[in-house]
This record gives structure tokens, C-alpha cells and sequence, in this order.
């Protein structure tokens, strides 16, 4: 009781959780990734490509697709249009709806879970292939993990009488919370799914609390059993202290075997209670939550019907843009767009609308019919950009297609912003802003996959606040941009984004934490146990420290038991420097860097060796220096060697000879050239990787 109500106090934040635009940033997916079961690339057995929902570029057609996924087809692809659903929804008053999600850590069986509703419920037919349906992005499927919630509306009899249900799965990474927030907002329930073998983690406290600030009904699932390593019971004493929930109603289930999930759906409808009851007479009011772009149908947007009715045929309009819509379709996703013609008052579904880019669906906009205005709902902050990153064409004429398919990509992701930039060391590119450093990875693989780009990736960097003395206040999110000489005198202040970073651990590797934390600039505010051998701890903790490798540190000197989710904390002051990199005294600005000046010694140190190790030896030595202002702080000397590719060629073989310098010159196209210094793409990609 007393640790749920000291978790509830420092979780006071939860309502203000609600928008969660804060908690999306930064972690390395190389380590995510090491820990999560990861699914096998590509393989046969699993479909290559997902529905066309997603991308214009998916290779596979949507028959195969849906061969693959073996789904019953819901649209007719000559027409483009979605089949109609021959179940009438004026049948299902708010009483026999539930809406709800699934909330848990990452890789705690969420997508499983659906899966095996679907199946249950027959939304799906049962196969060994249908594994994570709604994870439909092929990033997703290659790496196990959910980055765009799905909806879909289930049939489920109970007691005699069918009931609709909406399931919205939500995606367990922190980078993607806002998804998490956004889908809840649609709900009355949650199904809280804990894996029996691993406990409560960070992101399950953080999803808890998400849940719980928004009031919905928490039903606890013990998820996992058929483990060798699940004691549930254990699990379940540990969700009973941390949020006094009691343990003789948390179900225990295999997503995986389908072992206890038939109990779930009848849970569902015993414990959520149903949306409220609107007003079917009354004018239209619906919330519009998510969307995305089909290739077929243009943006589908998901709503909430609050009040009235949403029907075909429809005149509605923006509460955000005052524009009007025409409602040309709408329906329900089962999984995939079913049309009914009309949504009432406490349903899910999706309608379209006509709008040409996902920009114009603002995400928690109200909806009401013409000449019906109503006031409208509490929308959601958009989601910030928290980490920014340049991105570059490998060669320089590649810029068109890059920015083709940049253009083409943030269609659908309307979190990530972009804007054109040039670097002196690599060319024309782009300063895309991420919610975190997953959801930029995520970013990257889809160019490479879906657009066969070949970028060049600059380090991570959040943005920074410089007020000057005149009063302007300037948002840095690209080093280059940071004051330095002359500029300095003009600089009032320099602030730097913080977080509140919740870490849930082993006691056994606390004092490793701890001393990670403080060497980060952390500050420590809270030291919880949760049972008798795990820990919470609380740090408040500079952003600019974690976006790095934080979390790769956590995960090894925890053994990958330390599980953290953070929040925004505001701005701080911040003793900041720019880093500038020289070769021969000549600045590489992409690889220049904002540090805290404690640290820039350090860091300094570490680039020049780096550097070192990673540049080709040329004809002539190179100087490799780090500089604050004019004041060097560190410097290495690679003395000069010429590579002779010819040099085993002895004797009179010159075809032989004339294709390694042919090789050789190859090699020399892909080289970036800074003053009179050449830097090969791997070197860049070396120094790119923290
Ligand atoms: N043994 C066992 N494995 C399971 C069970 N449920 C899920 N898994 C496995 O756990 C891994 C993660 O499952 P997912 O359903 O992708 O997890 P998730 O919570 O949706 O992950 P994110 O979408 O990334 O948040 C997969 O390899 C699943 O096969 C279960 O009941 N038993």
C-alpha cells in the first residue's frame, strides 16, 4: 500500500502523462534489440512484406499480403475500395461495447496476445503463421517490436448476446509512448500484461500509471506461464504492493500456447465498463486519435465517436483547421477496413475523409457535423522532437531520390520533422527531428529498406536553449549552430533538456547504477524497494546524456535485467561548449558536438584517438586536433604513408594492375574531402556510432 501510494506520488505526472510527448526519446536499438527475442530476418515462413496499409513501396502485392497473413480479404483491390460488413452497428449500443488496450513492457506479449484474441474471437483464421498481425510495418516484424498502434474490432458472445469489442495494441517501447497515451484516450480499460518470468519493469510502472491517470478499469495478466523460469506467484505478490491490485484476479495465461486467453475476453466485458452513453440525437461529435496513409484509399483516420452519428455520405468539419470533409467512407477495422456505413456513439473506426496528407488529420481533433458546431474535445500536445540528427546522401547525386523518399516517409510519421541542411564535410542534406533514438533507427532501416537509401547519419543531439542577452531565445538542434567565439559575449544563458528516469533493477547491480547515473551529471530522488530484491530508483538526469549510450551501459552492467523509462523534466542551466573536430586545421563540422565542459576534455581525447584509428593514412601527415574556441584540447598525428594497391604486383601483369587502381579510384568517389584531407564513408559511419 505504502510503495503504490509512494509510486503514485512520484507518479503525480501521470495526468500531465496524458501527453507524453516527453517520454520518446533515446535508446539505442542495437541493445533493445539484443534483448528482445528477436524474430528471425525475413524469413520464408514469415511474410517478407506487410498489407499495403503502411507504404506505397511495400514490394509485395496486397493479395500476397493477405495470402501471407491469412486474413480474409476485406477489400476489393480493383476498386480500391473496403468490402462491407454485413454485421449492422446500430445493434451495439455503448452496453455492448468494451474498449480497451494493452498496456506492458516491451516484448511482454502484447502482439502475441492480440494475436491469439483474434483468433479466438475468429477476426483471424487460426494458424502458426498469423504472429504478430497487427505488427504490420516490416521493421516491426524483423525486429520484434510494435511501432505504430493498431485497432481492431472483435464479435464476442457472452451470456447469450454479441458484444463489440476494440482492441488497440499499443507499442511497449518508450520511444512510442505517445502512441501509448493516445490509444488510452480511446479506451475505458486496459489489460495490464506482466511477463511471469521477468516481473514488473520499468515501462509496466510507467504504463500502469498512464493508465491509472486516465482513469481507465486495469485488468492484470500474468503473461508467459509455460516458462521454465515464470513464478507467477512471485509476479503476482509484486503487482499487488507496487499498485494494489489483488492477486486472486490476475489471470495467468500462455499468449504463446493460447493457454488461459479464452478467460480473457469474458474478463473484459465483466470488468471494463462500457463507454459512455452518448446521445445518438445529438450532433456529431468524434475525436479523431490516429491515422495513416494507404496507398489505395489516401489518409484513413481512426475516430471515437462521442456523440451522434459518423455516417457515409456526411458533410463534417475540423474543429483544429475549420476545413471541411466529406465522409466518403467509414467502417471498422476487423482487422482490416470493414465498411458500415456509420459509426454511433461509443464506437471505434475509421473514416476517410479525403485529405491528402496525414499533416492535415491534427491527432486529438474533434470532429462535428456542418452547421452543427460543438466544442471541442481536449485534443493531445503534438509529440516533440526530442533528438535530431543530420542525414546525408553517401554520394551527392543521390540528394533527389533521398529527399523523394524522406518526403514519402514522413507522410505517414508525422513526428518526425524535416528541414534541409547543408554541411560543408558531406553536402546537401536533412535535420530530421525524432521522438528518440529507436524511432530514428526505426527511421533509418525503413529508408534502406523500403527506399534502398545509402545515408550518412550524424550523432544524435537534443535541442538545446540559448537565450541572448537581447532576449531572443534560440533552439539549437544541430551543433553547428551553437554560439562560440565572438557570438559567446552575446549569449545571456545556455539551457540543456532534463529527464526524470525511472530504473526498475536487481538490487544486486545497484551500486554499478548508481555510479553510472552520477557520472552522467545525474541526481538522485528516489530509492524504492518494489519486493525484497528489486529496486526503483529515480534520477533526474540530463537528456543529453542519455541519448548516447546510456542505456547500452545500463543494459551490460546489468546484465540486461535494468529496465528504465523517463519523462520530460524541463529546462536547466548548463555549462556548454562546442566541440569542434579539425583535420589539418580544417573544421569537420559534421562531426563537431555540444558537451558539458567537465566532460569536453574527455570526450576530446577519446575523438582524436578514434579518428586516428578510423582515417586512411594519406601522402602527407594530418593533424587531428579537438578544439573549445581556439583552445586545443586534444591532438594526434597521422603520419603520412602512401598506399601502393599495386605494390604485390610484380612483374608484368598490368590488366591486373590497371583494376586495382581502377578499384582504388572507385574507393576514392565514395571519399569526402575536408580541406586536403579525404574521409572514407566507413570512417564517417565509425565516428557516427557512439
Ligand atoms: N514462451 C512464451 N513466449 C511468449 C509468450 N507471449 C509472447 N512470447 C514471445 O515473446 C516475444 C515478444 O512478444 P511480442 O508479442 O512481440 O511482445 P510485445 O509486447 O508486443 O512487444 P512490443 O511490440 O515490442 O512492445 C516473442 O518472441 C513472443 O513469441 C508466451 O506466453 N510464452
Amino acid at each position: 500500500m505504502a510503495t503504490a501510494r509512494r509510486l503514485a506520488a512520484s507518479h503525480l505526472s501521470a495526468q500531465s502523462a496524458v501527453n507524453r510527448p516527453w517520454s520518446l526519446f533515446a535508446r539505442p536499438a542495437s541493445v533493445w534489440l539484443s534483448r528482445c527475442n528477436p524474430l528471425p530476418k525475413a524469413t520464408s515462413c514469415r511474410p517478407k512484406s506487410t498489407t499495403a496499409r503502411h507504404f506505397q513501396s511495400q514490394a509485395a502485392t496486397p493479395a500476397t499480403v493477405f495470402n501471407a497473413l491469412h486474413l480474409a480479404p476485406t477489400r476489393n483491390y480493383s476498386t480500391g475500395r473496403a468490402e462491407e460488413l454485413d454485421i449492422n452497428l446500430a445493434d451495439f449500443p455503448p452496453e455492448r461495447i468494451r474498449n480497451f488496450s494493452i498496456i506492458a513492457h516491451i516484448d511482454h506479449g502484447k502482439s502475441t496476445l492480440a494475436d491469439r484474441l483474434l483468433e479466438i474471437t475468429g477476426t483471424i483464421r487460426k494458424d502458426r503463421t498469423n504472429k504478430q498481425v497487427l505488427d504490420k510495418l516490416k521493421v516491426e516484424r524483423e525486429r520484434g517490436i510494435t511501432v505504430k498502434a493498431q485497432t481492431v474490432s472483435m464479435f464476442h458472445t457472452y451470456k447469450g448476446e454479441q458484444y463489440l469489442l476494440n482492441l488497440i495494441d499499443t507499442p511497449g517501447h518508450v520511444d512510442f509512448s505517445y502512441e501509448v497515451s493516445r490509444s488510452l484516450s480511446a479506451c475505458q480499460g486496459a489489460l495490464l500484461l506482466v511477463d511471469a518470468s521477468q516481473g514488473i519493469q520499468a515501462q509496466t510502472v510507467a504504463n500502469f500509471y498512464l493508465a491509472f491517470g486516465q482513469d481507465l478499469e486495469i485488468v492484470p495478466i500474468l503473461n508467459k506461464v509455460d516458462l521454465p523460469a515464470a513464478d507467477p506467484d512471485r509476479i503476482a505478490r509484486q503487482i499487488e504492493t507496487a499498485f494494489e491490485l489483488p492477486t486472486d484476479n490476475i489471470l495467468k495465461i500462455s499468449a504463446k500456447t493460447g493457454l488461459g486467453c479464452d478467460a480473457i475476453l469474458d474478463r473484459v466485458i465483466e470488468a471494463i465498463p462500457p463507454p459512455t452513453k452518448g446521445d445518438t440525437t445529438t450532433p456529431l461529435r468524434a475525436l479523431l486519435f490516429d491515422s495513416w496513409y494507404d496507398t489505395y484509399l489516401g489518409v484513413i483516420c481512426l475516430f471515437s465517436v462521442l456523440d451522434g452519428r459518423l455516417k457515409k455520405g456526411d458533410k463534417v468539419l475540423s474543429c483544429h483547421s475549420d476545413r471541411k470533409y466529406d465522409v466518403l467512407d467509414v467502417g471498422i477495422m476487423h482487422p482490416e477496413q470493414r465498411s458500415t456505413g456509420v459509426l454511433f456513439p461509443g464506437q471505434v473506426g475509421y473514416a476517410i475523409l479525403g485529405m491528402k496528407s496525414t499533416s492535415e488529420a491534427h491527432i486529438g481533433d474533434t470532429f462535428y457535423l456542418l452547421g452543427n458546431k460543438v466544442e471541442a474535445l481536449p485534443g493531445f500536445q503534438p509529440a516533440k522532437p526530442m533528438v535530431f540528427s543530420g542525414v546525408f546522401p553517401v554520394s551527392a547525386d543521390e540528394f533527389p531520390k533521398l529527399n523523394d523518399s524522406i518526403s514519402k516517409l514522413a507522410i505517414n510519421d508525422a513526428s518526425v520533422t524535416v528541414a534541409k541542411e547543408t554541411s560543408s564535410s558531406l553536402g546537401q542534406g536533412f535535420r530530421l527531428g525524432f521522438l528518440g533514438t529507436l524511432h530514428m533507427d526505426v527511421f533509418r532501416q525503413r529508408l534502406e529498406q523500403e527506399y534502398e537509401a545509402n545515408v550518412i547519419c550524424t550523432a544524435p543531439t537534443v535541442p538545446f536553449k540559448v537565450t541572448y542577452k537581447d532576449g531572443t531565445v534560440h533552439h539549437i538542434r544541430n551543433p553547428a549552430e551553437f554560439p562560440e567565439g565572438p557570438m559567446l559575449t552575446k549569449v545571456d544563458n545556455v539551457e540543456e533538456p532534463t529527464i526524470n528516469a525511472t530504473i526498475l533493477t536487481p538490487d544486486v547491480y545497484l551500486g554499478p547504477i548508481l555510479e553510472l547515473c552520477n557520472s552522467r551529471r545525474g541526481q538522485e530522488t528516489e530509492l524504492t524497494y518494489i519486493d525484497d530484491t528489486r529496486v526503483m530508483i529515480k534520477y533526474i538526469l540530463p537528456m543529453t546524456e542519455v541519448v548516447t549510450d546510456f542505456y547500452d551501459r545500463l543494459k551490460s552492467i546489468s546484465s540486461g535485467f535494468a529496465s528504465f523509462d523517463y519523462e520530460e523534466a524541463g529546462y536547466v542551466d548548463a555549462d556548454l561548449v562546442k566541440l569542434n573536430v579539425l583535420l589539418n586545421s580544417k573544421p569537420v563540422d559534421a562531426l563537431a558536438s555540444i558537451q558539458h565542459r567537465s566532460s569536453a576534455e574527455m570526450t576530446a581525447r577519446q575523438t582524436v584517438a578514434k579518428l586516428k584509428d578510423v582515417l586512411d593514412r594519406q601522402l602527407y601527415e594530418i593533424v587531428i586536433q579537438c578544439a573549445v574556441g581556439g583552445k586545443i584540447m586534444a591532438r594526434e598525428t597521422l603520419a603520412a604513408m602512401r598506399k601502393n594497391v599495386t605494390a604485390k604486383c610484380y612483374g608484368g601483369d598490368v590488366t591486373r594492375k590497371l583494376k586495382l587502381l581502377e578499384k582504388q579510384k572507385k574507393g576514392k568517389a565514395r571519399m569526402k574531402m575536408v580541406g586536403n584531407v579525404e574521409i572514407s564513408q566507413e570512417a564517417f559511419l565509425t565516428m557516427m556510432k557512439k
